[in-house]
């Protein structure tokens, strides 16, 4: 095991005083290697500033190769870019995490801001890149893929990127493909991957051992939080073994719930698609006798998908997400608030839970005389994360695979790429696996939603003033762990703390 995960930033920053982690050492220090505290102080690389100013830093490939020469980076001679002020982001540049601060705050959280740099860790006859698409699918996919090959051949002259099909097992179980420029020309018009995609089969082994065997020096590597964690574990047996390869991941979900991050890719193109469904059913019942449409859109734990569709088409009377418990049966109760809302409207939409709730409603009005529904349930769930993606993910994704590859080619390693405040930076992989976002039912945002379709909330005085004080103490507890007030507990379990989520 490494001793400390804490280094001074390969460039800038590094008169810059260290954070004190005694706390955080000592308490790893006290615990066995495998302990949450003890990976934790150990993953970590920060630094600190003035006025509570703190960088979370993303690895190098200088951490652990101090030796490597660099080389000017290409993009200066490049005619596209000649005509741009700066070519390259200053490398003190860092983003904020909050944006929102008073007097007196302590300037927070900030993470390295992502672009071209000045010099790079590369030669452009030396780079071996790879990619690979893992977990489910999501519109954008293809557009990152694209962007990722014409930006490394384009912008840095690279001539060897090879796609891994079929998920992390590919890098063991099949061959490579080729990918040029030409051969990725029209995939961002299509759904899917087109190196396809899977659950399971990570041998972080087999997967390393197949990096050295190919000679690939930069793998980027596209997924959700399980594909994230990882090319976490790729990159520590890659810099356990002191590989010249930059690891790095592109976060992707089609439910938006990754945190820290801005957005996900292709969430704006899923929920413009959930729209056709919520019209076909809002249509649908408005056509019937008590009619009432069911939708199911996706999200197991968070149901961001459900929240912004049901804001962005106003056709929703009530939208259920997996963070807002809500009760069937009995006064305040959803069978009472769909009757009433039948006998007031003559009809309405409902979004999410599926054919359970379908069942539940079919069965509550039959035992009703003179009360007969018409029910339509409508499930887009795969047709909506299937399409291709809408023009602005396809803007998103080119600069999410941009980002990616100057961060590589600067010899960043080990980290994500998302916009964080509009600004894309490269984030440390623990910071976007260690929890996931949930929509946060006593932030303003679901009050919207709970404005738009004036559905009942479902919950009592006193679980809504107790979820307060759950996302007080989770504040608290953040704010004190940046002051370095406590210890850091360990990572939760994101099933049981959806209460104390933090706010998008
Ligand atoms: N903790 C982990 N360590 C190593 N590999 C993991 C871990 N969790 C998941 N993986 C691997 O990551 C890949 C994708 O994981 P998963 O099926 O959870 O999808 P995901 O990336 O979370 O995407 P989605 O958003 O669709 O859920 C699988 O090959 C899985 O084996
Ligand atoms: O059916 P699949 O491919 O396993 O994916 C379904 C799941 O993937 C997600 O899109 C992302 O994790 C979930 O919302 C959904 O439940
Ligand atoms: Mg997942």
């Amino acid at each position: 095991m490494e001793a400390v995960g804490v280094a001074p930033a390969p460039t800038g920053l590094t008169e810059k005083k260290l954070l004190d982690l005694k706390d955080s050492l000592a308490a790893a220090k006290a615990s066995p290697a495998s302990s949450p505290a003890a990976k934790w102080a150990v993953k970590k690389k920060l630094a600190g500033g003035d006025a509570g100013y703190v960088l979370e830093d993303v690895p190098h490939l200088t951490d652990y190769l101090p030796e490597l020469p660099t080389y000017p980076n290409p993009l200066q001679d490049n005619p596209a870019y000649s005509v741009v002020k700066q070519y390259f982001v200053n490398t003190d540049d860092t983003v904020t995490q909050k944006i929102v601060v008073h007097k007196t705050s302590a300037r927070g959280t900030h993470f390295r801001r992502a672009g071209p740099r000045q010099r790079v860790y590369f030669q452009l006859d030396e780079v071996n890149a790879a990619i690979v698409t893992c977990g489910g699918l999501c519109p954008g996919l293809n557009t990152v893929i694209r962007e990722l090959v014409c930006g490394l051949y384009d912008m840095y002259g690279v001539t060897s990127v090879v796609g891994i099909e079929g998920g992390y097992k590919g890098f063991y179980s099949r061959n490579t493909i080729p990918l040029t420029p030409k051969s990725v020309n029209d995939i961002h018009k299509r759904g899917g991957t087109v190196l396809g995609t899977s659950r399971g089969g990570h041998d972080t082994g087999k997967i390393v051992d197949s990096l050295k065997d190919r000679g690939i020096n930069q793998v980027y590597i596209i997924g959700g939080d399980g594909t994230q964690k990882g090319a976490s574990v790729i990159y520590e047996e890659v810099r356990r073994q002191g590989l010249k390869c930059s690891v790095v991941g592109v976060p992707k979900t089609i439910d938006n719930d990754i945190a820290v991050i801005d957005k996900s890719f292709g969430f704006d193109t899923a929920v413009e698609e959930a729209q056709k469904a919520i019209n076909a059913a809002h249509v649908e019942a408005e056509s019937a006798e008590n009619g009432i449409g069911v939708v199911k859109l996706m999200g197991r734990n968070s149901g961001f998908i459900a929240m912004y569709a049901t804001l962005a088409s106003r056709d929703v009377d009530c939208c259920l997400i997996p963070e807002s418990p809500f009760y069937l049966e009995g006064k305040g109760g959803l069978l009472e608030f769909i009757e009433k809302r039948l006998k007031d409207n003559g009809h309405m939409t409902l979004l999410d839970v599926g054919l359970w709730l379908s069942q539940k409603i079919k069965d509550h009005f039959k035992k009703k005389h003179n009360f007969p529904i018409t029910l339509k349930y409508i499930d887009p769930t795969y047709m909506i994360r299937a399409v291709r993606s809408n023009a602005s993910d396809n803007v998103y994704c080119t600069l999410l695979a941009h980002s990616a590859l100057h961060g590589a080619m600067a010899g960043y390693t080990g980290f994500t790429v998302a916009p964080v405040n509009g600004r894309h930076a490269y984030i440390p992989f623990y910071r976007i696996t260690e929890k996931q976002n949930k929509v946060v039912i006593t932030d303003r945002m679901w009050a919207r939603v709970l404005c738009s379709t004036n559905q009942p909330c479902f919950l009592s005085h006193e679980d809504v003033e107790n979820m307060k004080h759950d996302d007080d103490e989770h504040h608290l507890h953040n704010t004190q762990l940046l002051h370095g007030d406590i210890s850091p507990s360990p990572v939760k379990d994101s099933s049981k703390c959806n209460r104390s989520a933090e706010a998008a």
